[in-house]
């Protein structure tokens, strides 16, 4: 049993979607059916953002509904013929989110909500893509993956409940895949109570790996719009390489430090469960593309990793006091508070700098709440650069022109801090 996971970009128009109907039909007929998980189509997951904030903030968010509703039915137009019943199914979506957008209040709830409204990008690119297999003979059934993926309620990021995840899936999804492909959701869970969580921006690539640990499947596959992992974002880098094989640790580690190509919590549950993933390019889906699996190998070409909005915020004791481990526990208790990540720290005798992702509202909360014990500078728009496997060549192409604000190197991964990204 194999998983295939196709995002945003490999559904983006009727086209693309007639693209994976292809593929699902190139499939060798082994009478292994596939799971299929899909993201939202295009852009949608942004243009729902938008639509909530819009509600939140109590607009008038029905121009920018209507832009997804148009490029939802003009996809329609162009795969199905009026009479299909998909229109009734898609009119339908629409009016639940439409009603319930008109429910949204600007209260404290702004994550609960925010994962009630977003979560229809998945909901119409699933029904959509499921139709449109049915449509040209692959025979696929539509699943809800909100009762099979049950989650805390950690709005936004919500953490799975593995046993009772594994055993809905042995009970209700490993019967289906006796039957016909399965086309269900990314990005999305629920609660024991029936509402809609969300695994984190781009969690669609997790969605299938928590499939595929709890199905034992053979493999994943995500399809992308890249010939497979390369050694940089060919959108930022003009000379990228493929890794044709790579280990598990270095994929994740590569994830960890931004490469968005792969979200980062894919890896655990596949090399937890030694499930080989593929990447692969759906523009030319006979080539092989990378294979990421438990192996070893040779030192690799560097890669080259970019984060950006990044935030560099230093501390320092009022009373020009050493850094020491009383005052380090206040400022991680802080930033655990605020959920920050660290992405890159360091601390020198009466100093300590730590590099965050950027989220203007929580950071002026975390700073008032340590201001009486700091004095605490900031500087924000920061990029930081990582290079996996660095030799100095790497290093002095990537540094040339920059300014570094701070700078680390460890054996395997060097990184720094700029006010300059790539242009
Ligand atoms: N190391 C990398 N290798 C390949 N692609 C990368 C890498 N880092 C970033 N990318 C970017 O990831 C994109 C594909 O991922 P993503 O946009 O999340 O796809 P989807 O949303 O369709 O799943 C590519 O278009 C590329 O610009
Ligand atoms: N649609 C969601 C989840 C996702 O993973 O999308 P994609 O596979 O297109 O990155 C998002 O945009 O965050």
């Amino acid at each position: 049993m194999k998983v295939f996971k196709f995002g945003g970009a490999s559904v983006k128009d009727a086209a693309a979607v007639r693209n994976v109907g292809t593929i699902l039909k190139s499939q060798p007929p082994d009478n292994n059916f596939i799971l299929v998980v899909v993201s939202a189509m295009g852009k949608t997951t942004n243009g729902l953002e938008q639509v909530f904030e819009q509600a939140f903030q109590q607009l008038d968010f029905t121009s920018a509904l209507n832009n997804l509703k148009q490029y939802h039915y003009q996809i329609l137009q162009d795969l199905f013929t009026a009479q299909h019943p998909v229109y009734q199914q898609v009119e339908n979506l629409f009016q639940q989110l439409e009603t319930y957008l008109l429910t949204v209040t600007a209260s404290d709830f702004y994550d609960k909500q925010y994962d009630q409204v977003v979560s229809y990008g998945e909901l119409l690119a699933s029904v959509i893509l499921n139709e449109y297999l049915e449509h040209v003979e692959v025979p696929s059934t539509w699943l809800d993956c909100r009762p099979i993926i049950r989650t805390d309620s950690i709005w936004r990021e919500a953490k799975v409940d593995w046993n009772l995840t594994q055993n809905n899936v042995e009970n209700h999804v490993k019967p289906l895949l006796q039957e016909k492909h399965v086309v269900t959701q990314g990005f999305l869970g629920g609660t024991f109570d029936g509402l809609t969580t969300t695994l984190g921006r781009e969690g669609s690539d997790y969605t299938a790996a928590i499939f595929a640990h709890c199905l034992s499947a053979q493999s994943v596959t995500i399809w992308k719009d890249v010939a497979g992992l390369l050694n940089a974002d060919p959108k930022l880098f003009p000379d990228t390489v493929l890794y044709q094989e790579i280990s598990f640790q270095e994929t994740v580690e590569m994830a960890y430090y931004g490469a968005s190509v792969i979200h980062p919590k894919t890896i655990k549950p596949l090399a937890t469960s030694r499930i080989p993933l593929y990447v692969k390019s759906f523009l030319q889906p006979e080539a092989p593309g990378t294979i990421i699996h438990d192996c070893r190998h040779d030192k690799i070409a560097p890669a080259f990793i970019l984060k950006q909005q990044q935030c560099l915020i230093s501390f320092q004791e009022k009373d020009f006091a050493f850094i020491n481990e009383s005052n380090l526990s206040t400022i991680f208790a802080a930033l655990a508070n605020y959920r920050f990540r660290i992405n890159l720290m360091q601390n020198s005798a009466i100093s300590f700098s730590v590099c965050t992702d950027y989220d203007a509202n929580r950071l002026h909360l975390f700073i008032q709440s340590l201001q009486d014990h700091f004095t605490i500078h900031y500087n924000t728009g920061l990029t930081l650069f990582t290079i996996k496997n660095y030799d100095e060549p790497s290093i002095t192409r990537l540094t040339k022109e920059k300014e570094i604000l701070l700078e680390q190197r460890t054996r395997t991964t060097y990184q720094f801090v700029s006010k300059t990204g790539i242009s």
